[in-house]
């Protein structure tokens, strides 16, 4: 029946809109301590419980619904979307769990403090590694616990696509079919949808779906559990909205002068 209804809209030449909200999750306890995280997988501190739960509670209170959910293999990622299903009413929906959302693999920086990393290397070549299109921190050892290849967890996966580094660009390469393959298809289907991911995989996203260019994505920085709300038309385009901080074409949920001060703090966490 409902597809009937759709198709008969479609026929119509009705527009029929989507929405996504995409949050990062709130901080984790390397976040607290200033460490490079990437695919290290920390909970939420403290604060990133609450920010967490109020994230949910800004989604709420504009009455957002949503019939799927996706988050990353990580428990920052996976709790903040509890938190915010939880606080939305949401926590029948089906929730799928996709490595193609993980943060973007930060090689042989991970661990490391960020501070510590620029005042051994320079806040060059740290800016760089952090925010750079497409020149990756340095790899990984393949005998450490921070390449994928040995956590159990992707077990099942072909190790050749386990990262022991990524770029922004290598992070799009797996975060923008997974949008286009997996996504795309439910928002076709006229659904609305939830994503709880990470720092810079959602970088890597909304570079896609703004067409931002390389040397301009290096600026972004996107702030901890702060709902970002996407509207997408019947081509799956975004629709620009009020209020959106350039050059994303989505608006951020809450106390604007607040968010910006969030990202800036993102980007001070080197300097
Ligand atoms: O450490 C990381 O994995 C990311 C996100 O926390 O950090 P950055 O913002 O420096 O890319």
């Amino acid at each position: 029946m409902l597809l009937r209804a759709t198709q008969r809209a479609l026929r119509r030449g009705a527009r029929q809109k989507s929405t996504v909200v995409m949050m990062r999750h709130g901080e984790s306890t390397w976040n607290l301590e200033n460490k490079f995280t990437g695919w290290y997988d920390c909970p939420l501190s403290e604060k990133g419980h609450e920010e967490a739960t109020e994230a949910g509670r800004l989604v709420a209170a504009e009455g957002f619904k949503f019939d799927v959910a996706f988050t990353s293999t990580f428990k920052r990622a996976i709790r903040t979307l509890d938190h915010a299903l939880e606080e939305t009413d949401h926590m029948w929906i089906p929730v799928t769990k996709a490595w193609q959302l993980n943060e973007r693999h930060y090689g042989g920086l991970q661990g490391l403090d960020k501070q510590q990393t620029v005042d051994k290397h320079g806040i060059e070549q740290v800016t760089v590694w952090r925010r750079s299109y497409d020149i990756p921190p340095p790899d990984s050892d393949k005998s450490s616990e921070h390449w994928p290849g040995n956590d159990p967890k992707y077990a099942k996966l072909d190790k050749h696509v386990m990262p022991t580094t990524e770029s922004l660009a290598t992070t799009a390469a797996r975060v923008v079919p997974y949008w286009q393959h997996v996504i795309v298809p439910e928002l076709i289907a006229g659904k609305d949808v939830l994503i709880a991911a990470h720092g810079n995989s959602l970088r890597a996203l909304v570079q896609y779906l703004d067409g931002i260019p390389n040397d301009e994505i290096t600026e972004l920085n996107i702030p901890t559990a702060t709902p970002l709300v996407y509207e997408f038309d019947d081509a799956q385009e975004p629709i620009p909205q009020p209020d959106a901080i350039a050059p994303l074409q989505g608006r951020y949920l809450g106390d604007q002068a607040a968010i910006r001060a969030r990202i800036e703090g993102v980007k001070a966490q080197t300097k």
